[in-house]
């Protein structure tokens, strides 16, 4: 008989990655129109643990900044570095054990309809893992974020919100150390959006991933450590919030 996981075993993370980013810059191509560079040379350090805010208007470059620290995106010029990896200079096989370790949230929530709850969530580990395996850390993962009892409902069986807490359980499931968000409320009233911050704060608190989430919302951005404002794809401001407890 194999010994049982410990009670924490599926909310657990490894510890905060810092990360620093160093005049990364993305240019897409536009069709015949001139190419438009989306970030242009942002740098940026991240302390492990933090939580930052990224605002700006429409255009601005917040989802093309996470989808390049998520190495959804490869920058075409400058270095991202997370914990020790390079990922502007890693080849596949690294960037495919780093994307494992970090989680990713977006606003449309990008579930997979004909999966439940449960399946959704171990859908990251089921190449790497047994599916028997992982089931009783998804439950623990759907527990965390408020859903027990709805293991087995199908996406379109629950609210936005619930759905939202779903994804965020399956972004846990890898026990990232950094936690990417774009706009993870945007299509959430504004009770249900402060549950869902509630929610990614909580577990930031809790277990000490690196939260970054892109955010239209003022109250939810003076919820982080600090606030990074974008304008045409660079940094224009960057404050800590004050209001915010300094972490030790
Ligand atoms: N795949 C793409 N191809 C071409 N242009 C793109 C692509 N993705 C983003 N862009 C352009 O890059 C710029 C930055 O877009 P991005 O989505 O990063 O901004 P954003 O601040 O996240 O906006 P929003 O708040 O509306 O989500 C915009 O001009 C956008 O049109």
């Amino acid at each position: 008989m194999t010994a049982s996981a410990p009670a924490t075993e599926g909310t657990a993370t490894t510890p905060g990655a810092a990360l620093t980013a160093r005049e990364v810059t993305k240019v897409f191509a536009a069709g015949s129109g001139s190419p438009v560079t989306a970030v242009d040379r942002v740098s940026l350090s991240v302390a492990a643990g933090g939580t930052v805010a990224l605002v700006g208007p429409s255009g601005s470059g917040k989802s093309t900044l996470l989808h390049l620290l998520g190495a959804i995106e490869r920058a075409d010029g400058g270095s991202i570095t997370v914990a020790d990896t390079e990922i502007t200079a890693a080849d596949r096989a690294a960037l495919t054990r780093y994307r494992a370790g970090i989680g990713f949230v977006f606003q449309r929530f990008h579930l997979l309809p004909a999966l439940t709850a449960r399946d959704n969530v171990i859908a990251p580990v089921l190449p790497y893992r047994k599916r028997s395996n992982a089931l009783g850390r998804a439950g623990e993962l759907l527990a965390a974020v408020g859903l027990e009892g709805r293991e087995h409902r199908l996406p379109s069986q629950l609210s936005g919100g619930q759905q939202q807490r779903v994804a965020i359980a399956r972004a846990l499931v890898n026990r990232p150390a950094l936690l990417l968000a774009d706009e993870p409320t945007g299509n959430l009233d504004s009770a249900t959006g402060k549950e869902i911050i509630d929610l990614l704060l909580r577990l930031n608190a809790e277990h000490g991933m690196t939260l970054i989430l892109a955010t239209h919302d003022r109250e939810i951005a003076a919820r982080c450590d600090r606030v990074v404002s974008m304008r045409d794809g660079g940094i224009v401001d960057d404050r800590r919030n004050s209001a915010v407890p300094e972490r030790p």
